[in-house]
């Protein structure tokens, strides 16, 4: 008899599958093999059709964004805030466990301190939404070497003190091996002695952002060693592919399984 899977993997469709629809998408997600599937904005999809095939294909929404307002400019406040109550109604309507947040870019001029504060005290007030909803809000860091300079959120360790200053069992990371490996690398290290602050996972592989076997990273180690801890969480395939789709996500869930 087959065992169980040791991690859930889910499918980030906006990246990996961004020509289908969200819908067609989600059927090809679920022939593939996956238990999961996610993607990015809520605002501009037709949530009842979603719902009614995550239903019918039994698929997991693993993790949908948060609006992306900054966290690091007071003035954005309220902005970010209302964004996350209502990201929270959506999550709960899809019975989504994760809202992934980015933080916005750094403020030229402005002293990193000053933007460490004002982020702490944006999500310390979102805290007691996220508590009251069960809905777990992930900041994520992204490199800015390559895809997003300017980025104010990129190590991974800052992010992690920074969620422990929060304090809130429902305020953790989105640790994306793909942009950590790229900022910091020592990725097996990182993730692993943190991996009760962390809520999801995303993975490319490196340099290009492509299939998890394209590139330095070697999936099924970094994979097995996300499972020893016992994460429950998901890890979501977040790359866009050189070769069939399809392919390409049957040939990565038949060695998923077996991590
Ligand atoms: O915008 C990105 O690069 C992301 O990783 C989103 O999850």
């Amino acid at each position: 008899m087959n065992s169980p899977a040791r991690l859930k993997a889910s499918v980030c469709v906006d990246a990996v599958l961004e020509n289908l629809s969200t819908v067609e998408a989600m059927k090809l997600v679920a022939e593939c093999g996956y238990p999961a599937f996610e993607f990015w904005k809520w605002w501009d999809k037709d949530l009842d059709a979603i719902n009614q095939a995550r239903e019918e294909l039994q698929l997991q929404l693993a993790a949908i964004c948060t609006k992306f307002v900054s966290l690091v400019d007071p003035s954005t406040r309220a902005e970010y805030l209302a964004g996350v109550k209502e990201s929270i109604a959506a999550a709960k309507q899809l019975k989504c466990p994760v809202l992934i947040s980015q933080v916005g870019d750094a403020r030229p001029g402005v002293d990193r301190a000053e933007q460490r504060d004002c982020l702490i005290a944006g999500l310390k007030e979102a805290a007691s939404m996220l508590e009251d909803s069960g809905v777990v809000l992930a900041i994520e860091p992204l490199n800015e070497r390559i895809d997003h300079a300017g980025y104010y959120l990129v190590r991974s360790d800052e992010a992690f003190s920074i969620i422990e200053e929060v304090g809130s069992p429902n305020v953790k990371v989105t640790f994306d091996i793909y942009h950590q490996q790229i900022s910091e690398g020592h990725v097996i290290a990182n993730s692993t002695q943190n991996i009760h602050a962390i809520a999801h996972f995303h993975a490319a592989g490196n340099p290009g952002r492509h299939e998890l076997d394209h590139g330095e990273l070697h999936y099924p180690s970094i994979f097995a060693a996300i499972a020893d801890t016992g994460y429950s969480g998901h890890v979501g395939l977040e790359y866009w592919p050189v070769n069939d789709a399809a392919a390409g996500l049957r040939n990565a869930a038949s060695w998923i399984k077996k991590v």
